[in-house]
C-alpha cells in the first residue's frame, strides 16, 4: 500500500523578501512566491503525484501555496483542512523586526539560537520544542491515520512547523536540528512504512 506524505514550505512571502521575522503574522506571497508554489506543483505533477487530502495552516501564505499546488495538479476541488496547529513558530516580540537589525542589536549567535536551536524560545515566542509540542500531536491525530489508511496527503505549511515534523520523521537530534533549513517551494516527498518510519524521501529541488 502507498503511504504518501508530501511536505511543502510556502513560497516566498512579502516578509521573507523584506527579511522580517514573520511567525504568526500574515503577509501574502510575493510574485516569486506564487511562481515557486506553482513550480512545486508542476514538479509533483511530473512525478505523477496526486493527493486525496491537503492540510495547511491558518495563515494565508501556506493556504495560497496549497491552492496553487493543487491548481497545477488539476485538483483545485480537493478537500483542504486548515488548522493553526500547523502555523509557523510564534516569533513573539521578534515578529515584524528586521533580521539584520536583530543581529546588530542582540548579536549573531543569540539570533541564530532563537532561529535554529531546539529549545531556546525567542522573547515571548515559541522554541522549536514548543512548536513540536503542537505540530506532533496534531499530526499523530489528524494526518498520520490518513497516511496509514493509504490516503495521499499534502501538508503545505512553514519553515519551522515543517522543521518540527522533519525532525521527527528523519530522526534528527537536538544537536543536528540546527543545521536543517527548508527552502521555499521545495516539496519533500515521503513514503512511509506501516510503522510510520520512512521508507523513502525525495527532495523535489528546483532542478529535480
Ligand atoms: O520569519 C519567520 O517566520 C521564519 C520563516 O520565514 O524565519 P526563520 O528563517 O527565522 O525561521
Amino acid at each position: 500500500m502507498e503511504r504518501l506524505l508530501v511536505l511543502a514550505r510556502h513560497g516566498q512571502s512579502e516578509w521573507n523578501l523584506k527579511n522580517l521575522f514573520t511567525g504568526w503574522r500574515d503577509p501574502g506571497l510575493t510574485e516569486l512566491g506564487v511562481a515557486e508554489a506553482r513550480a512545486a506543483g508542476r514538479r509533483l505533477k511530473a512525478k505523477g503525484i496526486r493527493f486525496d487530502v491537503a492540510f495547511t495552516s491558518a495563515l494565508s501564505r501556506a493556504q495560497r501555496t496549497a491552492a496553487l499546488i493543487l491548481e497545477e495538479l488539476g485538483q483545485s476541488d480537493l478537500p483542504t483542512i486548515a488548522d493553526a496547529a500547523l502555523n509557523e513558530r510564534d516569533y513573539g516580540d521578534l515578529a515584524g523586526l528586521n533580521k539584520d537589525d536583530a543581529r546588530a542589536r542582540w548579536g549573531k549567535e543569540q539570533v541564530h539560537l532563537w532561529r535554529r536551536s531546539y529549545d531556546v524560545p525567542p522573547p515571548g515566542g515559541e522554541s522549536l520544542k514548543d512548536t513540536v509540542a503542537r505540530v506532533l500531536p496534531y499530526t499523530m491525530r489528524e494526518i498520520m491515520p490518513r497516511v496509514l489508511r493509504g490516503e495521499r496527503v499534502l501538508v503545505a505549511a512553514h519553515g519551522n512547523s515543517l522543521r518540527a515534523l522533519v525532525m521527527v520523521l528523519d530522526g534528527l537530534t537536538t544537536e543536528t536540528i540546527p543545521g536543517l533549513e527548508l527552502a521555499t517551494g521545495v516539496p519533500l516527498v515521503y513514503h512511509l512504512n506501516a510503522d510510520t518510519t520512512v521508507a523513502s524521501k525525495d527532495v523535489l529541488d528546483r532542478d529535480a
